[in-house]
């Protein structure tokens, strides 16, 4: 993996979250230009949490014009810790302006079957996103990465790498013994900006098994079946190690 547009390093965690907010910015206010909204999906996990802290801090974009959306969750109340709603609720939305009706947690009721709730995600982003060929068109999608090439809840070996048919599925996760919901590839595939952030040593060693490729007759890694030329990579040094 090589810096370039596509590829860019910064020298620790605060340069690395200031450039992604920096970025998210730009994106934000040429959606807005354009359409007069920004549709944005939030990563999970922990990665994220300082980018969501600086950007609460911005006061240069027109946060009524912002949809909130979520890459993936996990399946428990919105008050769990566990919960990525949770999170982003803590670090971003509690300190920022957007309209409640505007932001789209994935899961409401912890009671509603994983099943259902990624049907019902899926008709809330069709109501809501402009359309390509039938699928949502998300503005930026905000993904992490997890040391076995998972990416939003894109685990390997789980069934929901199959899924073509629709913009979010559930899915569980054996390594995990509990549920997610996710965005699939396909709604991925056609969202505008993928925006891959990764922090810290514990990522050097999958970014470096990235920077190689799969093995003869290994399969690729669901990263690597969502990076494509819509998606920028935002590492820190230590992440990328020697990728
Ligand atoms: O499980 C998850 O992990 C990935 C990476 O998480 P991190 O804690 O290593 O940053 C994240 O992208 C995803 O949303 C999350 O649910």
């Amino acid at each position: 993996m090589k810096d370039g547009a596509r590829c860019h390093t910064l020298a620790d965690a605060d340069r690395l979250y200031a450039a992604v907010a920096d970025r998210v910015i730009a994106l934000a206010e040429s959606a807005v230009a354009a359409r007069g909204r920004f549709h944005l999906a939030l990563a999970g996990g922990n990665t994220p949490r300082r980018l969501y802290e600086r950007l609460a801090a911005r006061d240069d974009t027109d946060w009524n014009r912002w949809e909130i959306w979520f890459g993936d969750e996990r399946c428990v109340a919105p008050e769990h810790q566990d919960s990525n709603y949770r999170m982003a609720r803590e670090t971003l939305l509690a300190h920022v302006p957007i309209p409640a009706s505007q932001v789209h947690p994935m899961i409401a009721d912890p009671a509603i079957a994983p099943e259902r709730a990624a049907a019902d995600y899926a008709d809330a982003l069709s109501a809501h996103l402009p359309q390509q060929a039938g699928w949502p068109i998300l503005d930026a999608v905000l993904l992490g990465l997890g040391p076995d090439g998972h990416t939003a809840s894109l685990f390997p070996g789980t069934p929901i790498l199959d899924v073509l048919d629709t913009p979010v599925a559930a899915v569980h996760v054996p390594r995990l013994s509990a549920w997610r919901i996710s965005l699939t590839l396909p709604v991925l595939a056609h969202a505008r900006h993928l925006l891959f952030v990764v922090e810290g040593a514990g990522k050097s060693d999958v970014l470096a098994r990235l920077a190689r490729g799969p093995a003869a007759g290994e399969p690729p890694l669901p990263v690597e079946r969502v990076s494509g030329p819509r998606a920028e990579w935002y590492l820190d040094a230590a992440a990328r190690g020697s990728a």
